[in-house]
């Protein structure tokens, strides 16, 4: 069982563990499945020595799941006549009884649909423990404590086990309540994750049971008190496998994360099922399970507390990319529809959001780092220089000066002429602007400023008429007239014209559009900006056309955000649906309880998309965010909890002190509670030694993650001779042969079209990376080309050109080096100054 503990204790260990050999005989997986897998690293050590434990204690766990899907079989029997029966029943009642039969449908249909969710392995767990010490069970039927009580170990050492829980995806109870499977996230699961060898409490063995479809296939057992002899129904207890982490961490990578359901940490626990309150910041080095452990826990807070969560959960990516990798993860833990996984390039301007990583590779319009080939025409890449310009906060005052100006424009009259009471009246130039600056000394938002301007507009125009004049002494009629005079203005169709030229409603996109003016923005930016910055800034947007279409950055995303926040929606009518025009003719029910219930759904994923505001947030990879983007994601979570995971050391932002204020500003003043992830089960220990020394030159003093499994393998040298691609290629497809999954093949930024071009026809095991693309990503194999070129060709010392870019190279090269889960080659180019033995001057010792 230690293998599993191993992973918090002793890192460094094995997976063969004394409590492995205090079992009564491991045998062979073979014995009950010919095809069960032993993993890529060997980790189990399956041969022809089967006691006939093994097969039985599979054959018991076969049982209960035959037990469980009978009774699973049941309750959809149950839940499907209760759907059918209520959508028959007649379509007439009191307002109330109707409301309650159609929440009734709708509860039974979302059990239903979890029920017959193919869940690959909907039993996984157990735990065999010994009595409570206090003797008091819950409601569901388990011991509240989780110490043991006084005399459950006899003296001799022997004690019985009291109980023993199975642990699955949802909980089930048997027809007398008496739970058949515990859910995952429930009180009575957590000594399942929470037990350890040091610190056991009642368990005395953990189990993980690996299943497919109705089968069960093998069970991996983990003992926690090796020192007493246990008996359960008058038989010893048996222990069989290596430990469940081990088999789980060794298995070959697809393009699609897994859950860690059955094998979650101690550590990860405590982070998992921490309270929601306030904010939950997690750290801790590459492949410690972050990623994981924020989605398990956006599992666990909708369990533990659906109603408060129907407000949504917002889940933060930094790319498309690694939102195509997890997103399956929530739907294998039977949670859907309240999680909203987002990449930062999705989460504003509604007409990007439906945008995501196409199959054929390239990038939607919520794509960070474009796909220039066949994504051009929707996205682009910001070069370091100018992503460092637009992520800073000071872009807020930009944005505020550029959206003022762009209002007066191009096309914006200059004069405004009207007819009025029989004398024409007329403002020019000079009066226009003044009255512009008028207006502009308010606070709201830009397009909620047009009464106001339309207001002054007509205060000049009737000063300017004398009209006042004629009414010398009775403000009634000054009144009636002025009244007279505004309506004869404002329905002019000249006056409605010149109101929309002068004071149009903007779009973020067209202020976007305005600021591609080199000229215009070096004065919008006035000091706030150096003049190479806004000239920088200016250009890159020149790919937008004059109303703001064209490809976006994810940089220009936060800003199209923060001008909306600066422009506003004014309010529009409502549009009269269908419901309303049926509500109006008196027709109170003339739907169906499917209808209602199709359209409650069609509702809510509207809703859902829509939704800008979340009852909890979650930011992956938060080292990230840029101050620009941490207020973009600030305003979504403005009466949110927040779950934050990051890694300083991974971080490709310069400014860390402007992104932690701006982080500061997101989350408020709200009650933090830190946690540190301290294990890479990603990485072999051989990767991650690699790896570990450019973290020392990135960030000194700075301790890595413990690794916990080693293969043997080190990394592999090569240096390309003369055509760099052809080196690429050949290497890549060395890995492929090597490793039964994928491969991650990591270049600058600036060769990844070359990278595609040279990676063609490998077949899509094989994927090519832009450094800052492979961000939380894992291959089975990661191909690193150039880590001089990755880094930014930073000099190790930090001397001249070093500095802060010279960092952030170190910390891009560190993210490259920690993707491979089995295999790592190293190809250094030209500029890696590669020794004898290939090793690059970035990597040597
Ligand atoms: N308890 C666990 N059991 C099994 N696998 C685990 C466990 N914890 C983490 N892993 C695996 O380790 C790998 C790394 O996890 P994850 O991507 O969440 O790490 P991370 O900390 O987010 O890494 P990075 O900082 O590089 O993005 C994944 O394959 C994950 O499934």
């Amino acid at each position: 069982m230690a293998a599993q503990h191993a992973a918090q204790d002793a890192p460094q260990d094995t997976p063969h563990s004394p409590a492995r050999d205090a079992t009564a005989g491991p045998a062979t997986d073979a014995a009950t499945d010919p095809a069960a897998d032993g993993g890529p690293d060997g980790a189990r050590d399956d041969g022809v020595r089967d006691d006939g434990v093994r097969e039985r204690e599979v054959r018991a766990e076969q049982a209960h799941l035959d037990t469980v899907y009978r009774r699973l079989e049941e309750k959809i029997d149950e839940a499907e006549f209760l759907m059918n029966d209520a959508s028959q029943r007649s379509q007439v009642g009191t307002p109330g009884a109707l409301a309650e039969r159609d929440a009734q449908v709708f509860r039974a249909g979302i059990h239903l649909n979890r029920l017959n969710s193919e869940f690959e392995d909907f039993l996984f767990g157990r735990v065999d423990l010994l009595s409570g010490k206090d003797g008091v069970r819950g409601a569901d039927g388990a011991y509240l404590s989780v110490e043991p009580a006084e005399n459950a170990v006899r003296p001799d050492g022997t004690a019985d086990i009291a109980e023993t829980l199975h642990i699955g995806r949802l909980g089930v109870l048997d027809a007398d309540y008496s739970p058949l499977v515990i859910d995952w996230r429930a009180p009575a699961a957590a000594p399942f994750y929470r037990a350890t060898p040091v610190e056991p409490g009642r368990v005395v063995r953990r189990r993980v049971i690996r299943s497919k479809g109705r089968r069960v296939l093998g069970v991996e057992d983990d003992l926690l008190r090796p020192e007493i002899t246990a008996r359960l129904d008058g038989a010893e207890l048996a222990v069989v496998g290596d430990g469940a982490l081990m088999a789980s961490l060794g298995r070959a990578r697809s393009h699609a994360m897994r859950d860690i359901v059955a094998s979650i940490q101690a550590e990860q626990d405590m982070v998992i099922r921490a309270p929601a309150a306030s904010v939950t910041e997690v750290e801790g080095g590459p492949g410690t399970g972050k990623t994981a452990v924020a989605l398990h826990r956006a599992a666990y807070l909708l369990y533990q507390d659906r109603r408060r969560y129907a407000g949504g959960i917002l889940i933060v990516s930094p790319t498309p990319l690694l939102v195509s990798y997890t997103e399956g993860v929530l739907p294998s833990l039977g949670e859907e529809g309240q999680v909203a996984i987002r990449a930062l390039g999705s989460l504003a301007d509604g007409a990007e959001a439906h945008g995501s990583y196409g199959g054929d590779g390239s990038y939607g319009a919520d794509g960070s780092y474009g796909a220039e080939a066949d994504g051009a025409a929707r996205t682009a890449f910001d070069a370091p220089r100018v992503a460092r310009v637009k992520g800073s906060a000071r872009m807020v005052r930009v944005l505020r000066a550029s959206a003022r100006g762009a209002l007066g424009r191009d096309g914006a009259p200059e004069r405004l002429r009207v007819v009025v009471f029989g004398a024409r009246v007329e403002l020019d130039a000079e009066e226009l602007r003044a009255i512009r600056r008028q207006v502009l000394g308010g606070t709201a938002p830009l397009n909620l400023m047009r009464p106001r301007a339309r207001r002054f507009v007509l205060d000049a125009l009737w000063e300017k008429s004398g009209a006042a004049a004629r009414y010398p002494d009775d403000p009634e009629l000054e009144q009636e007239a002025r009244e007279g005079f505004d309506e004869d203005v404002s329905t002019e169709p000249e006056f409605q014209e010149f109101l929309d030229a002068w004071w149009p409603e903007l779009a973020p996109r067209q202020v976007l559009a305005a600021m591609a003016d080199e000229r215009a923005l070096a004065r919008w930016a006035g000091r706030t900006l150096r003049a190479g910055e806004a000239a920088d800034v200016a250009r890159s947007l020149g790919r937008l056309d004059a109303a703001g279409q064209g490809p976006l950055s994810v940089h220009d995303v936060a800003l199209l955000d923060e001008l909306q926040v600066l422009l506003g929606t004014p309010a529009r009518p409502r549009q009269q649906t269908e419901a309303d025009l049926l509500a109006e003719l008196g027709v109170q029910e003339v739907t169906t309880a499917a209808d209602r219930n199709t359209a409650r759904r069609e509702r809510a994923e509207r809703l859902a998309e829509e939704r800008t505001d979340y009852a909890h947030v979650i930011v992956d990879e938060a080292q990230d965010l840029t101050p620009m983007q941490w207020r973009m994601v600030g305003r979504r979570g403005r009466h949110a909890t927040w779950t934050v995971v990051g890694d300083p050391a991974q971080s490709s932002w310069p400014d860390t002190e402007e992104a932690a204020a701006a982080r500061d500003e997101a989350l408020g003043s709200r009650p933090r509670r830190r946690f540190e992830l301290s294990v890479n089960y990603r990485n072999p220990a051989e990767v991650a030694e690699l790896a570990d020394r450019v973290l020392a030159l990135a960030m000194p003093g700075v301790v890595p993650p413990k690794a916990v499994r080693s293969t043997g393998l080190e990394p592999r040298f090569a240096v390309a001779q003369g055509d760099l691609g052809a080196s690429v290629r050949a290497e890549a497809r060395r890995l492929l042969d090597e490793v039964e999954g994928t491969v991650g093949v990591v270049v600058a930024m600036e060769r990844r079209t070359q990278a595609r071009e040279w990676l063609a026809g490998l077949g899509d095991r094989v994927v090519p990376l832009g450094s800052l693309e492979a961000k939380g990503l894992e291959y089975d194999a990661t191909l690193v080309v150039s880590p001089a070129e990755i880094a930014g060709g930073a000099p190790r010392d930090g001397g001249s050109g070093a500095g802060a870019a010279g960092t952030v190279g170190l910390r891009t090269l560190y993210v490259a080096l920690t993707r491979a889960t089995q295999r790592l080659t190293i190809l250094s180019g030209e500029r890696d100054a590669a020794d004898d033995a290939g090793v690059p001057e970035l990597l040597r010792d």
